[in-house]
């Protein structure tokens, strides 16, 4: 189990109503550091449970803090937690919603979501080449016969993408046709995503190497005034694992769960994901072929270069995509405001 890396480590919240469920993580959390974006009506309070360590932000401090860079984070869609990211001074994020709750696996322990996405953040990845019997760095797994030992050192693990039970994380149409669904399999597992293929990644139990690829860990302009919505941490996740193959690093999912407790509304989430449904079609293609030049060393670069492709080749699907590309070099100025362009040579920051 990884070392408990409280000095290294900020919890990124997203929320627009109370964070009571505070109270299921606080023997887990409450070591670290809370970044809560309090996002819709900043006159709301939100009370956050005695005995956290946490700053708060809400609409106004962020358009205090950013100016007219403010208007390259989302407004009334969690979204919004990527200015939790900009702010953070720490080497990881893990970001979670305030409807997720601990689980418990199959021998009824609950699960430390937090300290399984360290554990997978501080072991590499192996995205050439799959290991059979899962993650090889595991505690009674390794690389089976037939496993190249020139690959067996795997390469640093940027993203862990964890998973959830009880409400499955489905698009609006799903939902609304299997309404009943709930996911009760727990699949001890992590696997590493091989390199060339993409995901959708979710946000609601999500943990990241800031260092590595913060930069491109963008969740878009969605919600409030946008033509798309809930697609925040899918463009977040094809950016980042296109970046991640072109520097080589490693993104896992699988363990750790947690319990989601609340199904928003497939009506709502319909409307907001309506023209998603459609433009995924042409947006994955896109990821699927985007090469990065050599040029490209580190994040920073990396999401620039996929700003300029994005502009170039979505932007004909709809004119949403010119305003997206745009934003994310105002993300990408933002940042650079916010951290020294990290040199990060070789995946060691
Ligand atoms: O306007 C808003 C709405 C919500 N939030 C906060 O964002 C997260 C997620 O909200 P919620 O749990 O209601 O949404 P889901 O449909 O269950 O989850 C989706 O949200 C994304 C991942 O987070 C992904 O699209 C789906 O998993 C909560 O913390 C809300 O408080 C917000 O800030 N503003
Ligand atoms: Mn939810």
């Amino acid at each position: 189990m990884a070392p408990t890396l409280n000095g290294e480590v900020d919890i990124v919240i997203p929320t627009i109503r109370s964070l009571n469920f505070l109270e299921d993580w606080r023997p887990f959390f409450e070591p670290y550091h809370l970044i809560i974006i309090q996002d819709g009506d900043p006159t709301k309070e939100i009370k956050v449970p005695e005995g956290f360590d946490y700053e708060l932000y809400n609409r106004n401090d962020i358009n205090r803090i950013l100016g007219p860079k403010a208007n390259c984070i989302s407004f009334k869609d969690g979204a919004c937690r990527c200015f939790g990211f900009l702010v953070s001074k720490k080497k990881f994020i893990y970001t979670i919603d305030d409807d997720c709750f601990v689980a418990k696996d199959p021998s009824g322990k609950e699960i430390d979501a937090l300290a399984k996405h360290l554990e997978n953040l501080t072991k590499p990845s192996t995205p050439y080449y799959f290991n059979t019997l899962y993650d090889p760095y595991r505690e009674g797994a390794d690389f089976v016969r037939g496993y190249p030992f020139s690959l067996r050192a795997g390469v640093p693990t940027a993203v862990s993408h964890g998973l959830w039970l009880n409400i499955p994380d489905y698009d609006a149409p799903t939902q609304l046709v299997k309404p009943l669904d709930r996911n009760t399999r727990y699949v001890d597992a992590v696997l590493t995503i091989p390199k060339g293929t993409l995901y959708p990644m979710c946000a609601m139990n999500l943990a990241f190497n800031r260092e590595l690829i913060g930069a491109a860990m963008y969740f878009g302009i969605m919600g409030d005034g946008q033509p798309l919505g809930r697609y925040d941490d899918m463009w977040a996740g094809w950016c980042t694992k296109v970046v991640c193959d072109h520097l080589g690093y490693g993104v896992k999912t699988g363990l750790p769960y947690l319990w989601h407790s609340k199904a928003s509304n497939p009506f709502v989430n319909l409307k907001k994901e309506y023209n998603g449904l459609f433009w995924q079609e042409e947006m994955i293609p896109f990821f699927q072929s985007v090469i990065l030049p050599k040029k490209c060393t580190n994040a920073q670069e990396c999401y620039l270069e996929l700003a300029k492709q994005a502009k170039e080749k979505l932007g004909p699907v709809d004119p949403y995509f010119n305003n997206l590309a745009d934003a994310m070099v105002t993300w990408i100025e933002a940042w650079e405001e916010f951290n020294a362009p990290a040199k990060v040579k070789n995946g060691t920051a």
